[in-house]
């Protein structure tokens, strides 16, 4: 699959998907980390795409985004924003309101 179909298809797939480098376990940049302690504080599911391990979805989805750097938080396949905005928009609580009623994929059990 071409990778901006690939990007173009997680966007679609996760309502709630956060590009970032390292992993929510291990994250390795301090801004991932910032935003991750925040998402899991605010505890609602959300997926996640380690650039580190994908270095053509590094490349590639800034020019979809047109947003330079990562952390990138998508929501509904809408950019949200990196760092610095998910923490303004977190004080000022107006970041939780945006997972309620998220409708996540059914896990596929056939
Ligand atoms: N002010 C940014 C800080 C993020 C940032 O500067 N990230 C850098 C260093 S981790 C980055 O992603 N650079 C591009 C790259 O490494 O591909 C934010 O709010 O997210």
């Amino acid at each position: 699959m071409e990778i901006k179909q690939k990007i173009e298809s997680q966007l679609n797939e996760y309502p709630a998907i956060l590009y970032m480098k390292g992993t929510p376990q291990f994250p390795q940049c301090g801004f991932s980390s910032r935003v991750v302690t925040i998402l899991k504080r605010i505890g609602e599911p959300f997926a996640y795409v380690n650039v580190l391990a994908e270095p053509a979805v590094r490349e590639h989805l800034p020019k979809i985004s047109d947003w330079p750097t990562f952390p990138q938080l998508f929501i509904n396949g809408e950019l949200v924003g990196g760092c610095d905005i998910i923490e303004e928009m977190d004080q000022q609580g107006e970041l939780a309101p945006l997972f309620e009623g998220l409708i996540w994929p059914e896990e596929d059990n056939a």
